[in-house]
């Protein structure tokens, strides 16, 4: 196809920590100085000991090594205080940045992604995930370079005392290491089985309070509360497997690494060395003193592995969601001269196992009517929504005027073709700006002349704020034929020369039904429609009827000449409006 061989080729999407890293890395090097500087005042401590216990007068030494454990405390205390600044100022500027990023990038993503997504998935991601990767940005490198800082310069500190009772008093570390590896084996299956259950609650919590009126109005609120309270079960499972392993492991490796364990061990070890007459008694002290002191920043590690698994997750999910191929567009974007729709053996499937689409071929010429009809899963709203491509074709090609629709800028297409659907979507502010939505350049006169087109205006001057009522993203005050009529009107306003529409199924009162009637006959005035039609009679002096069955077209032509064939559409027909198949093929 032309589109791909122009197609820009997408670059790699850069790590989520690309921009931030040399900051990171900064102040995860201002940790490890810190944490070695944590060493001295053990250091000066033990030292001054054993200045005590062996030099006849101490005092200039012990001042000597007084000043160094001051300095040591106060370098620690300082640059700890330095880069954990530092990295919780990343953090924020990250999390910014994150959410300008997937901002930009859900912009790009095809329309119909967003369907397969539930919306608390989306605002889990946004939200949620971002936060929860704070461990990860602003603690994870501080705490393992302090892990790592503290016990090299013991390491150097000790062999410089006795190097045997440097691997002794070391040899705890690595045990609580293995210990808490082994541990946490399983627990990356238990966290992500977490955050899965996790998901489930955030789209339950969503979809009941989404659709608490359709629960009340069915009484469906057991069904419903049934759902909701399955997946809270499924967490609480989930949560109390992942705590019983991770406390296990935690448990583990606080024993091997407390003040006591660690005394028994360079006690125990220190004495048979004196009795062998391998080391001074005095000598023992520094490994007692800097034995105690060396588990700790390790232990922070181990207290944040939790969150730092958490904020691994949360990191896959965000990085997932910018990995989400963009909609492929092409360098040197063509505009058509034409307002035609053609549909060129198009074939199409959500998934590759399931072909919804069947080599559709199909014209609409310019400012004509075209319904597309046919039993409930024909596949006549994927076939509309192929145009502006909220999916693209997987075989064919849907053309308007001679442009490969691949070919237009996205931008360009979307506003060349409105969308009037059956879901309205609404977002939360006035009706005012909710039609200048369809062009947002549009003046305050242009907007009311697109009410009033769509048989609106009256109905929004009769509300105690007019234009400038707020409407919540379910409308709020507006019934659905007004909603439907609003959205009618940002269409009118877009003044798109294409118009896709699928007509509602849900039935409104006889006046709201002839409103609407007569904004569908405003906005379709002199432009290309293609409409998905529920109720024949609505069609019946479309120019074209086009009859669509398990992704095939069936039939075409007039409504007459389509009751005369006595296919499926005088079939349907009869069946809709009851009358005996002789009658309706008259
Ligand atoms: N987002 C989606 N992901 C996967 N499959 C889908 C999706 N949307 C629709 N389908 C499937 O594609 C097929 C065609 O659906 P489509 O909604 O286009 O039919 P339709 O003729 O418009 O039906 P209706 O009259 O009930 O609205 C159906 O089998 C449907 O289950």
């Amino acid at each position: 196809m032309k589109a791909d061989r122009k197609a820009t080729a997408k670059p790699p999407t850069p790590s989520l920590f690309h921009a931030v890293r040399g900051r990171l890395l900064f102040g995860a090097g201002l940790s490890l100085v810190s944490s070695a500087l944590g060493l001295l005042p053990y250091v000066a401590v033990a030292e001054i000991a054993k200045t005590l216990l062996t030099v006849d007068t101490p005092g200039r030494a012990v001042v000597g090594w007084l000043a160094v454990g001051v300095a040591g405390a106060a370098g620690r205390l300082g640059l700890l205080v330095a880069g954990n600044l530092l990295t919780h100022y990343v953090d924020a500027d990250l999390q910014r940045q994150l959410r300008a990023r997937l901002a930009r990038h859900l912009s790009t993503v095809p329309l119909g992604w967003f369907s397969k997504k539930g919306s608390g998935e989306l605002k889990k991601v946004l939200d949620d995930d971002i936060e929860d990767m704070h461990h990860l940005v602003a603690h994870a490198g501080l705490d393992v370079a302090s892990a790592v800082g503290l016990p090299l310069a013991a390491i150097v500190y000790l062999v410089t005392v006795d190097w045997r009772m440097t691997l002794v008093t070391l040899a705890l570390l690595p045990l609580a290491m293995l210990t808490i590896s082994r541990a946490h084996r399983t627990l990356p299956v238990r966290m992500q089985q977490l955050v899965t259950a996790q998901q489930s609650i955030n789209n339950a919590t969503v979809e009941y309070v989404d659709g608490i009126q359709v629960i009340k109005a069915y009484r469906l609120t057991g069904r419903a509360w049934r759902r909701f309270s399955g997946a809270v079960d499924e967490f609480c499972d989930a949560l109390a497997a992942w705590s019983a392993e991770s406390g296990r492991a935690l448990f583990a490796s606080m024993a091997l690494l407390s003040p006591a364990a660690v005394l028994v061990v360079v006690i125990g070890a220190g004495s048979a060395m004196i009795s062998a007459g391998w080391l001074a008694p005095v000598d023992l002290l520094p490994f007692i003193l800097v034995g105690v002191g060396l588990p700790a920043p390790y232990m922070t590690l181990v207290q944040g592995t939790q969150l730092l698994r958490k904020g691994k997750a949360a990191a896959g999910n965000v990085s997932a969601v910018l990995d989400e191929p963009s909609l492929p567009t092409v360098r040197e974007p063509r505009m058509p001269s034409q307002w035609d729709i053609r549909f060129a053996a198009v074939d199409f499937g959500y998934d590759e196992h399931h072909q919804v689409l069947h080599h559709v071929d199909l014209h609409c010429p310019q400012g004509s009517v075209t319904a597309l009809v046919g039993p409930s899963g024909s596949g006549k709203t994927t076939l509309t929504r192929l145009v502006p491509r909220f999916f693209d074709v997987t075989g064919g090609a849907i053309r308007i005027g001679e442009v490969d629709v691949r070919e237009l800028a996205p931008g360009v297409l979307l506003r060349m073709v409105a969308v009037v659907f059956q879901d309205v979507v609404l977002v939360r502010d006035t009706i005012r700006e909710n039609i200048r939505l369809g062009d947002p350049t549009a003046g305050d006169d242009e907007v009311e002349a697109a009410a009033r087109a769509a048989q609106l205006h009256e109905t929004i001057l009769a509300l105690p704020d007019g234009y400038d009522t707020v409407v919540t993203s379910r409308g709020g005050v507006l019934s659905g034929g007004e909603r439907q009529r609003l959205t009618i009107a940002r269409a009118i306003l877009q003044d798109a020369p294409i118009v896709l529409l699928d007509e509602a199924t849900a039935s409104v009162d006889p006046d709201n039904e002839a409103a609407i009637q007569q904004a569908l006959a405003e906005l379709t005035k002199g432009r290309t429609l293609l409409v998905v039609a529920h109720r024949l009679h609505t069609i019946a002096r479309a120019d074209q009827i086009v009859v669509l069955d398990d992704g095939h077209v069936v039939g075409r032509g007039t409504h007459d000449e389509l009751l005369n064939s006595a296919g499926k559409y005088a079939r349907m027909w009869a069946a809709q409006y009851q009358l005996p198949r002789t009658e309706a093929a008259r």
